[in-house]
């Protein structure tokens, strides 16, 4: 793995970071072209030369960076869709547990998006109580893909529900986070 680029990720993170109006402000990184160049490359890092054929992202932060990792990787990009959106084919469905807001909804993928061919890698902005990757999980295994990780820019989860996703990589910790609001 390079991990200067993951090093290089996490500086462009903690430095664009910052509370606001109580919530978590993501959207910074975004629009700095060196740091959104550089969050994508860390998220792709643990994952290069590991065969991925496809990056999963979930509605909607998951779909920006995981088709940016997807391209690093030279993959192809599974969008998993919340419910309300036109998303054509046959689908599957997973409901989720209760997410950091307590809200439980359904998360869809398409049948023919994955495969028992697909090495997969689900990327996120944030994960915290980890409802959507399980689903994702589990949508996943239904279409008998190889899910062989996760790359986070923030892993807030608990270490009993990280044994039950796949190895978790992520550049930082919320801990980490400046706690000033
Ligand atoms: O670990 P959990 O408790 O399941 O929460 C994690 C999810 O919540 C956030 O997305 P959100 O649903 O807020 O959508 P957004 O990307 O549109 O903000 C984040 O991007 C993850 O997808």
């Amino acid at each position: 793995m390079d991990g200067s680029a993951v090093a290089a990720a996490r500086r462009a993170l903690l430095e664009h970071f910052r509370w606001q109006d109580g919530h978590a402000d993501m959207w910074r990184v975004f629009r700095d072209p060196a740091a959104l160049a550089a969050v994508v490359g860390g998220l792709a890092a643990p994952f290069r030369d590991r065969g991925v054929t496809a990056v999963l992202g979930v509605e909607s932060r998951g779909f920006l960076l995981g088709a940016a990792v997807a391209v690093e990787l030279g993959a192809g990009f599974v969008a998993v869709r919340k419910p309300g959106a036109l998303f054509p084919g046959p689908k599957l469905t997973a409901a989720t547990g209760p997410d950091y807001r307590g809200n439980r909804h359904e998360l869809l993928l398409r049948r023919d998006s994955l495969g028992p061919d697909d090495i997969a890698v689900l990327v996120d902005d944030w994960a915290e109580t980890g409802s959507q990757a399980l689903a994702v999980r589990d949508l996943a295994r239904a279409l008998g893909a190889n899910l062989v990780g996760l790359s986070l820019m923030v892993d807030q989860l608990s270490d009993a529900t990280r044994q039950l996703l796949p190895p978790v990589s992520a550049l930082v910790q919320a801990a980490e986070l400046p706690l000033t609001q």
